[in-house]
């Protein structure tokens, strides 16, 4: 993979995720596909970003029973993306049916595995006030990603500020995805636990998940570039 950034491709429909990526001309560019997308395009719009040599993560953070997550990766298996999500607080027997639904459906590569600690969008009065954790978001994050290991998968999706003690905690092969990535003057919207490039960088991200700061940018193509320029100077 040329970049390691995952550029979330946050649209409606193909169409507008074909006109954006002609625009830009950013043909190639590993791509997040989400919820949005995939429910409306499906495998149609799969099969035509590996046609175009997009790597994918297919970003549908199943969170069910194990059987029924078992039965539904065996079904995504072979689409041929690169990385695909669960949650974490699934739990290990769900992360470990998951794994063994990917290694049962899959023709040729198996995709990468990886389960969402916190998500990006919660800070630690979501933690605290909603969910009732009373662990620091760190002790949380570390937690789920632990269990994340143990029960077979390939890292997890955190924030940059979480990747040293993830990596403390798990080894550094264990991979780390952190998606509330931000340029310094881009707008937060919903994201709560947010970082610049560099500092995911710093902080030693494998990989980054970044979408309105580049797709709804003034200028995206040159936020894109800047984007590859702060990773590569961190
Ligand atoms: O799994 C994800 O990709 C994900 C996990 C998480 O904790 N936070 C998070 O923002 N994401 C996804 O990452 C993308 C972030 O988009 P932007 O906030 O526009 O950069 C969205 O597509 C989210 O669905």
């Amino acid at each position: 993979m040329d970049q390691p950034f995952f550029l979330a491709l946050d649209f409606r429909t193909a169409d507008d995720v074909k006109a954006f990526i002609e625009k830009h001309d950013l043909y190639g560019v590993p791509v997040k596909v989400g919820m949005e997308l995939f429910y409306r395009e499906g495998r149609e719009m799969i099969d035509w970003l590996k046609e175009d040599n997009h790597p994918i993560f297919l970003d549908l953070k199943l969170h069910d029973i194990p059987t029924t997550v078992e039965k539904a990766m065996y079904n995504l298996a072979n689409l041929g993306v690169d990385i695909v999500n669960v949650h974490a607080s699934g739990g290990s027997e769900m992360i470990k049916a998951a794994k063994r639904g990917l290694e049962a459906g899959a023709q040729g590569k198996i995709p990468k595995l990886i389960a969402v600690t916190v998500l990006t969008s919660m800070d630690q009065s979501t933690l605290r006030e909603e969910l009732y954790i009373n662990q620091s978001v760190d002790d949380a994050v570390k937690r789920l990603a632990v269990l994340t290991k143990s029960s077979g998968a390939d890292g997890v999706v955190c924030s940059a500020h979480e990747v040293p003690i993830i990596k403390q905690a798990c080894g550094n092969d264990f991979l780390t995805v952190t998606p509330g990535i931000r340029l310094s003057e881009s707008n937060q919207n919903d994201q709560k636990r947010v970082a610049t490039p560099q500092l995911a960088k710093q902080n030693g991200a494998d990989y980054l998940v970044i979408g309105r700061s580049i797709t709804q940018a003034e200028n995206p193509k040159a936020n894109y570039k800047r984007v590859v320029e702060e990773w590569g100077n961190a």
